[in-house]
């Protein structure tokens, strides 16, 4: 199979050759990327499809580094009131300026963490006419996506990803079978392993739900209601060398629509967070966690806590991957934030509406980026207008 590809690429590529009379050669180091998008950037070593414009990729050299809490959860789960008081405080000052911290001594087993990325890169390894086998259909979060290249057509991201959704009460062997029947009995524990990762982050992430909570004041549980019975979203995402890494993005500068993500990064590093007008690089650590708020969570706060603007870039040489689990609410639960976060100062910011609705108009009718909540409200306000007319 592996052979009858590369044999129907190089046809492919003479083809090409021919019809456009330029010298091509079959490159062993040059990436799918570089193959399968094959319109050629007059003065650039990548296609322009993956050219993002000048102001979003600028400033990729400079080093500057954000300043993050690391939180250490140890303290909270022993009961401690002293140390929990302080990590309540520390969660709290950097939701309130950008949105993201890091968690050490987070409960979650180092060595599965390193067995997700173990799979996650022997997946990325197979020959591409594999991976396009369990290929991601549009409208669901299950598969594999190369460059999203079925999805948008212009600032492609420089990554391949593989996404599988989460359901604590669900089907006992979802991503088992899912494994098992794109790739055969072996890989049925590949599976396993993607459910025991994500049954861990469902719980540390009602776990920081919980102090979210307790930084805010608002009664206990009223957060946690809202995710009851949710469906959350696994994505792993490959980021391969990059021969142009100052015009290409990894990730494009965005807000997770989501709640709560929690990020594993490998020691490569390339996650960037915008903070006073500048993108600062979030250094990957040994055994930690990245958390950051989403726009649900701007929006359940009131806007008081913030959904944070981030991106990832690539590297020229080395290649990444980063594990992102995107914590969400239960489908059909509404998005109201409690009384206690809207006062006669601080009035609604976002009108109600459900999790489905802001799913749906971001797989359908807008491409996520920094401003979804913004354009997810106009939006709102517009149809409700059209409605009611
Ligand atoms: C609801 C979602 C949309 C995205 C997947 C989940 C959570 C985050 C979103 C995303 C990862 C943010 C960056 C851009 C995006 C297009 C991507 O690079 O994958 C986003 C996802 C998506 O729309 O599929
Ligand atoms: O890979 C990273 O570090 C960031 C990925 C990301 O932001 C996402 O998948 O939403
Ligand atoms: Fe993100």
């Amino acid at each position: 199979m592996h052979e009858f590809f590369y044999k129907y690429l190089k046809l492919f590529l003479t083809i090409y050759h021919l019809i456009n009379f330029e010298p091509i050669s079959m490159d062993s180091n040059a990436s799918l990327h570089q193959l399968f998008f094959l319109e050629k950037s007059s003065t650039n070593l990548i296609p322009e499809k993956f050219i993002w414009p000048k102001e979003e990729n600028h400033n990729i050299t400079s080093h500057e580094e954000l300043n993050e809490p690391i939180v250490d959860l140890e303290g909270f789960f022993n009961g401690d009131k002293d140390t929990t008081r302080r990590t309540t405080e520390l969660i709290r000052s950097a939701c309130l300026s950008h949105g993201l911290f890091q968690v050490i001594n987070h409960g979650v087993n180092l060595k599965l963490i390193n067995s997700v990325h173990d799979h996650v890169k022997d997946f990325f390894k197979l020959p591409i006419d594999e991976k396009l086998r369990v290929q991601r259909v549009p409208g669901s979060f299950w598969g594999y996506s190369f460059a999203h290249a079925d999805r948008f057509t212009l600032n492609l991201p420089w990554k391949e990803t593989l996404s599988c959704c989460f359901h604590e009460n669900g089907h006992d062997s979802e991503a088992a079978g899912f494994f098992k029947s794109a790739f055969g009995e072996e890989c049925e524990h590949t599976g396993l392993i993607f459910k025991e990762y994500c049954k861990a982050m469902t719980k540390l992430s009602l776990t920081i739900i919980e102090i979210l909570e307790m930084s805010l004041g608002v009664d206990n549980s009223y957060f946690k209601e809202i995710f009851k019975d949710g469906s959350s979203i696994m994505r792993c995402n490959f980021y391969p060398p990059c021969q142009e890494p100052g015009l290409a993005l990894g990730t494009g500068p965005h807000c997770d629509p989501t709640a709560l993500t929690i990020l594993h990064q490998d020691q490569v590093g390339g996650l960037q967070v915008l903070s006073d007008g500048k993108w600062k690089s979030v250094r990957p650590r040994h055994g930690a966690l990245v958390v950051n708020l989403g726009d649900t969570l701007e929006a359940l706060s009131n806007g008081v806590y913030k959904s944070c603007p981030h991106r990832a870039i690539v590297n020229k040489s080395m290649e990444r991957i980063s594990l992102v689990f995107f914590f969400c609410p239960s489908e059909d639960k509404v998005i109201v934030p409690p009384e206690n976060l809207v006062t006669t100062e601080r009035p609604r910011l976002y009108p109600d509406f459900k999790w489905s609705d802001f799913l749906q108009f971001t797989q359908k009718y807008y491409r996520v980026d920094v401003s979804t909540l913004l354009n997810f409200t106009k939006w709102l306000i517009n149809h409700h207008h059209h409605q009611t007319t």
